[in-house]
């Protein structure tokens, strides 16, 4: 089932087209990432699948529910973690759980909230004492009160550190693991990598690219990296390089195949290829390519 159908979305904002003739699914329980560069539409889609903002063409579907017209009913359904939250700085965390519980239908116990934002050890700090990173927790664990059906997250981990980082990700999978629906927005490309199932790339208002993560990555070439010997020019190679200060950079479909091929290349002569690596397509050689197309 679809817990999200966006179809021929564009919304402009005084005129300027933010975004155009956006369409994408996304599954029940899984976890789709929205992704693209400062100003690519990202918020604005967001906001009007949370029925923040009304789409001004296009269909437009969470849980089957029109996000505008029925946001009564589906506000029960939907938490949502955006950009820039209001709280009242003087209340502490956990005053402002307590006040947002009050709000909710079935909300989840305070603290089971807040640890699951890991947020325990916060309850009694006032808000304009947290850091940026914890009201971004605490913007998680609001979101999560009321258990909801569908997840909307613009941004969750910005500022929070490796640690708080990493947390997050855990929860997000546990959530989707137990059948939530999750939209992310983030520029952390290895949390899209790590945490989605599916992925689409908006440019300018459009998407430029979208699909399965793996399908995504697995079409995209994968890259072979060493140390360049000082004896080896790039032209005595068996396959082309591209040098990267010292280091000698092939881009494959198969960087496996590409690795074996140099390694016999230099077993057969004797010579060391310090430092190798090889990896398959990262959502970063994604943009990449994609940037470079761009241009
Ligand atoms: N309320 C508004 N009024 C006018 N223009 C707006 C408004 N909101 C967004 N825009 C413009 O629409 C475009 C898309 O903005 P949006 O916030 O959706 O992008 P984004 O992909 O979320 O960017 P970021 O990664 O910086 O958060 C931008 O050019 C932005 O300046």
């Amino acid at each position: 089932m679809r817990a999200i159908e966006v179809s021929g979305l564009s919304k402009s904002h005084q005129g300027f087209p933010a975004v155009r003739d956006v369409s994408f699914e996304v599954a029940e329980g899984t976890v789709f990432a929205l992704l693209g560069r400062n100003g690519a539409g990202k918020t604005t889609t967001v906001e009007v699948l949370a029925g923040f903002q009304r789409a001004g063409s296009g269909t437009v579907r969470v849980l089957g529910l029109d996000p505008w017209s029925d946001r009564a009913a589906l506000r029960q359904r939907v938490g949502i973690m955006l950009q820039e939250a209001g709280f009242f700085p003087e209340l502490t965390v956990a005053q402002t759980v307590g006040i947002w519980r009050d709000f909710t239908a079935a909300p989840r116990p305070r603290d089971e909230a807040l640890e699951l934002a890991g947020l325990e050890d916060r309850s009694g700090t006032r808000v304009r004492q947290l850091s940026g990173g914890e009201k971004r927790r605490l913007d998680l664990a609001l979101a999560l009160l009321g258990r909801p059906d569908v997840l909307f997250l613009d941004e969750p981990t910005t500022g929070m550190d490796p640690e708080a980082r990493s947390r997050t990700w855990e929860v997000v999978r546990d959530l989707a693991g137990q059948g939530t629906t999750v939209l992310l927005t983030t520029h952390y490309l290895e949390e899209a990598q790590r945490l989605a199932s599916a992925l689409a790339v908006m440019d300018q208002g459009e998407i430029v690219a979208s699909g399965g993560m793996a399908e995504t990555l697995a079409a995209r070439r994968g890259r072979v990296a060493f140390r360049m010997p000082a004896e080896v020019r790039p032209a005595d190679l068996p396959l082309a390089v591209t040098l990267e200060g010292d280091l000698a950079v092939c881009r494959a479909e198969d960087p496996d195949l590409a690795a074996q091929t140099l390694l016999s290349w230099a077993a057969a002569r004797g010579v060391r290829l310090a430092g190798l690596e090889v990896r398959t397509a990262t959502l970063e050689d994604l943009f990449l390519d994609l940037s470079r197309s761009a241009r």
